[in-house]
C-alpha cells in the first residue's frame, strides 16, 4: 500500500496550504455529517404529516407547500438553491 503525501492529497503545492485545507476539510466533513442527519431528520417529520394526510383521506403531495418550500430555498440561495430543494423534497416524499 502506498502512502500519499499531503500535497497528493489536497493538491497544494505547500505544506502550509496543504495543512489548511486538511483542516478545512475535516470541518467540512463534520459539517456533511450534521446536514445529512438533518435531512434525515427532516424526512422523518415529512413521512409523519404525508402519512397523517393520507389517513385522513388526503393525498401524499400538497403542491402548494411544496412551492413554498422552493421559494424559501430559491430566496436565500439563488436559483441552485431550486434544485437543492427539489432533490430533497424528492428524497422526502418520492419521485412524482
Ligand atoms: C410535509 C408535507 O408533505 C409533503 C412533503 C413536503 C416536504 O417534505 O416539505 C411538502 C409538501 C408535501 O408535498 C407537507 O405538506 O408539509
Amino acid at each position: 500500500m502506498t502512502t500519499k503525501t499531503p500535497t497528493e492529497l489536497t493538491g497544494a503545492r505547500t505544506d502550509e496550504a496543504a495543512s489548511l485545507i486538511g483542516d478545512a476539510r475535516e470541518r467540512i466533513d463534520a459539517l456533511d455529517d450534521r446536514i445529512i442527519g438533518l435531512i434525515q431528520e427532516r424526512m422523518a417529520i415529512s413521512a409523519v404529516i404525508q402519512e397523517a394526510r393520507i389517513s385522513s383521506g388526503g393525498r401524499r403531495v400538497n403542491l402548494a407547500r411544496e412551492m413554498d418550500v422552493l421559494a424559501h430555498y430559491r430566496d436565500a440561495l439563488g436559483k441552485p438553491g431550486t434544485a437543492l430543494a427539489m432533490t430533497m423534497l424528492e428524497l422526502c416524499r418520492g419521485r412524482i
